[in-house]
């Protein structure tokens, strides 16, 4: 028999996330597709008893905030004293998407040269990648084509959704960032990822970057 408490409220997903640039999104509709609707209305979503898990590995240059993004996302909480990943670590959360019991495994690792050895032998097995950047710099913006290349060399292409997501937007000037958004725009689209930028310190976009992940995972895993 399960113990598991209910799901909480702001995990509890009924309607379609928005996006945040329509430009670089990977779910532009304004409903859920009508197989994921069916398939969770007849309950066949599980394959894991009951559940539903998407492995999610966050990369990124050292610093640019995958730790805090991950904090936010499952605790609420900001540390705005850096300590560095070693090797991975991993954070677990679970949702409810139209219903269905859903949970996201998000594998937070190291942006440290030194650690990439480690953090790497993790990447296998993803279903959605997340490729962080700050910003407010560009060299990691520019970085993010070798994470994006290292963690396909461990997973099938075709088998994985992407994010791009940038981080500390509370620390740019609107013009600075609308400068760094073109070019995040530009690579998103060809690298076919959907993007975002929030700040883990305030919170922004942060819910609803969520609850698209949630969503897009979810959506991908299904069939
Ligand atoms: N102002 C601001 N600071 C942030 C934000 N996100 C992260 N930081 C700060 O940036 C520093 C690095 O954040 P981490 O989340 O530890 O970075 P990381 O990418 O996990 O670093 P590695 O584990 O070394 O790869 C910390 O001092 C954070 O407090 C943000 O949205 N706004």
């Amino acid at each position: 028999m399960s113990v598991l408490p209910p799901v909480r409220r702001d995990r509890v997903i009924a309607q379609l996330p928005q996006c945040f640039r329509k430009e670089a999104a990977i779910h532009t509709k304004s409903d859920f597709n009508n197989k994921v609707k069916t398939a969770c209305q007849e309950q066949r979503t599980g394959t894991v008893g009951r559940f539903k898990i998407s492995k999610v590995i966050v990369v990124g240059d050292l610093a640019v905030g995958k730790t805090c993004l991950i904090n936010r996302f499952c605790k609420d909480t900001f540390d705005k004293n850096y300590k560095a990943t070693i090797g991975v670590d991993f954070e677990m959360e679970r949702f409810e998407v139209l219903g269905v019991p859903f949970s996201l495994q998000l594998w937070d690792t190291a942006g440290q040269e030194r650690f990439k050895c480690i953090a790497s032998t993790y990447y296998r097995g993803a279903q959605v990648v997340i490729i962080v950047f700050d910003v407010n710099d560009i060299a990691s913006l520019g970085h993010t084509r070798q994470w994006l290349e290292d963690a396909l060399k461990e997973n099938d292409p075709t088998g994985v959704q992407l994010f791009l997501v940038g981080t500390k937007k509370d620390l740019s000037s609107p013009a600075q960032y609308s400068q760094i958004e073109q070019d995040a725009l530009r690579l998103a689209n060809e690298i076919q990822a959907e993007y975002w930028a929030v700040s883990s310190l305030t919170g922004e976009c942060l819910d609803c970057s969520k609850l698209k992940h949630v969503y897009i995972s979810f959506n991908w895993n299904i069939f």
